[in-house]
């Protein structure tokens, strides 16, 4: 359903050209959930931003349906880490004003907004204004405000990232029940290992300089997940394992010659939050 053939991107000014990703070719399915998971600055969130037509590819192409992505749309609707709404409104005219820009009668948008709200928990909110609520509540009316779109992929931008961890597994568990729901296609980038393992039907792992994908993992474990699913645990290690080789290396080319990278180094916690490591 979605294609992503042979994208690299540049970005250049009159001092230099960095190159932030090379020959990306992915193909997502309808109704999967895939997570872009590699350490900070890898270009995953440069990816999200060329599916969702925010930024133009260098060379290659995204192509949704069999149609090329030329800019933003409504069948692709972000959600990033900072819920981004507007101060101004309250939560249930955040939810309408997507709606109402599509042109949907009023009567008819108020009940798809109150029902998405509904979903995400916030029925009692409806009236509250984004500086009243907590950092997982404004979340919950982010996604609320993107799902109401009813677009094609959903594309996550860290949306848990600045959570605390409870917060975080909470909404873990209501994202996957929402995903199960509505059986949308879901693009979710993060730099928490055990974040994609929980959420993933799929996790695309990404190396640095320039950002490509080094492997992919199927993730085999039953729905609604348990965090101490044995085949979770096992996956979490394995690509541990992978990132620490890659994080090493980076970390060799930024240090000196003559220092010594021991293999322990980097604490063992699939946890932990990759962006720091390097
Ligand atoms: N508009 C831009 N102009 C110039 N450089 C950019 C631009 N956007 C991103 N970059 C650079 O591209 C690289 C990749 O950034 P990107 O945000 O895509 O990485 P990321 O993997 O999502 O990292 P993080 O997990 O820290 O968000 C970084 O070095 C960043 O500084």
């Amino acid at each position: 359903m979605l294609k992503i053939r042979n994208v690299s991107k540049i970005f250049s000014d009159k001092k230099q050209a960095l190159q932030v990703l090379t020959k990306i070719g992915l193909e997502v399915r309808e109704g999967e959930f895939i997570s872009l998971l590699g350490p900070s600055g890898c270009g995953k969130s440069t990816l999200l931003n060329i599916i969702a037509g925010l930024e133009k590819p260098t060379e290659g192409q995204v192509n949704i349906n069999g149609q090329a992505v030329a800019g933003p749309g409504t069948d692709r609707v972000v959600v990033f880490q900072d819920a981004a709404l507007f101060p101004w409104l309250n939560v249930l005219d955040n939810v309408l004003f997507g709606l109402k820009r599509l042109g949907i009668e009023k009567k008819e948008a108020k009940i798809k907004a109150k029902a998405m709200l509904k979903t995400v928990h916030l029925s009692k909110f409806l009236y509250s204004y984004p500086h009243e609520l907590s950092g997982g509540m404004r979340q919950r009316v982010a996604i609320a405000r993107a799902l109401v779109m009813d677009p094609q992929v959903l594309l996550m931008d860290e949306p848990f990232g600045a959570l605390d961890e409870q917060t975080r597994m909470m909404l873990h568990k209501e994202l996957e029940d929402i995903f199960l729901e509505t059986k949308k296609t879901i693009i979710f980038v993060t730099h928490n290992i055990r974040e994609a393992v929980r959420l993933s039907d799929r996790i695309i792992v990404f190396g640095t300089r320039p950002g490509r994908v080094i492997k992919q993992f199927s993730v085999h474990a039953t729905r609604p997940r348990q965090a101490n699913d044995s085949n979770l645990v096992h996956l979490e290690n394995r690509i541990m394992e992978l990132l620490q080789v890659e994080i090493e290396k980076v970390a060799k080319e930024e240090l000196d010659d003559g220092y010594s990278f021991s293999k322990d180094s980097i604490p063992w916690d699939p946890d932990r939050d990759l962006g720091s490591g390097i």
